[in-house]
């Protein structure tokens, strides 16, 4: 199942830097990891925002929410998940 998924991440921003870095740092490496294994095909950097549109590739909800839940950043993010369906003029 397909799902355009949209993250927006809030990190505090009185959050110490090296906190912060290692966050990103754990998050980069739990994305890449993910994209590896073909369960996050793309993702797309929202022009002027901290923000990435992604579509995900997973068998569920469930193992979606599992795999957006383990996000490192996930504290601080707000996630819009829309479920994608094949369209009927698609090639
Ligand atoms: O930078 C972001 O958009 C947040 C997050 C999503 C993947 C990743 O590596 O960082």
């Amino acid at each position: 199942m397909l799902f355009h998924v949209t993250m927006q991440v809030n990190l505090p921003p009185d959050m110490p830097k090296p906190e912060a870095d290692n966050i990103k740092a754990c998050e980069k490496a739990y994305a890449q990891d993910l994209m590896r294994k073909g369960k996050w095909p793309h993702i797309w950097r929202v022009a002027g925002r901290y923000a990435n549109v992604s579509i995900f590739d997973v068998a569920d909800n469930d193992e979606l929410h599992a795999l957006l839940s383990g996000l490192p950043l996930f504290p601080w993010m707000d996630i819009q998940v829309t479920p994608l369906a094949q369209h009927p003029s698609a090639l």
